[in-house]
């Protein structure tokens, strides 16, 4: 059985939901507020860039863990689901990144 970005989603909707700061850590985090969480990406995205120039990839696979986790931990400090982030990423299938950049310097 594989485990999903959705698993961890839901999992952190029930910490969120029911959880103390004392027994979980995302709980805690979210309790810090939306800023707290969105400084702990940041650290978490620095550190899996210095995996990857370091080319570690053991260490890169685990601090990517981080920022996923961290990810959907600060979505959900701002009320955004996993599923939002998908129609986003759904809505750009249609033309290559290319594309989309070329449009933008155009703008
Ligand atoms: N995937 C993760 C996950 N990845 C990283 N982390 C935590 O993120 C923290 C990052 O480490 P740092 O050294 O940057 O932070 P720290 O110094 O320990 O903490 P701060 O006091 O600075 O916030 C570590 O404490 C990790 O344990 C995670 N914590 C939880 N999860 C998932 O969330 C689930 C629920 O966790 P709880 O909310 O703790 O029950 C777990 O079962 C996991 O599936």
């Amino acid at each position: 059985m594989s485990f999903t970005l959705h698993d961890l989603a839901a999992t952190i909707d029930a910490r969120a939901a029911a959880a103390d700061g004392d027994s979980s850590y995302t709980k805690k985090l979210l309790d810090k507020g939306a800023v707290h969480c969105a400084k702990k990406f940041g650290e978490e995205a620095v550190e899996a860039v210095i995996a990857a120039v370091d080319d570690d990839r053991t260490d890169l696979i685990n601090e990517s863990a981080d920022v996923l986790f961290h990810l959907l931990v600060l979505l959900k400090s701002r009320g955004i689901t996993i599923q939002d982030v998908e129609a986003a990423l759904g809505a750009r299938t249609h033309q290559s990144g290319l594309q989309e950049k070329a449009s933008r310097k155009s703008d």
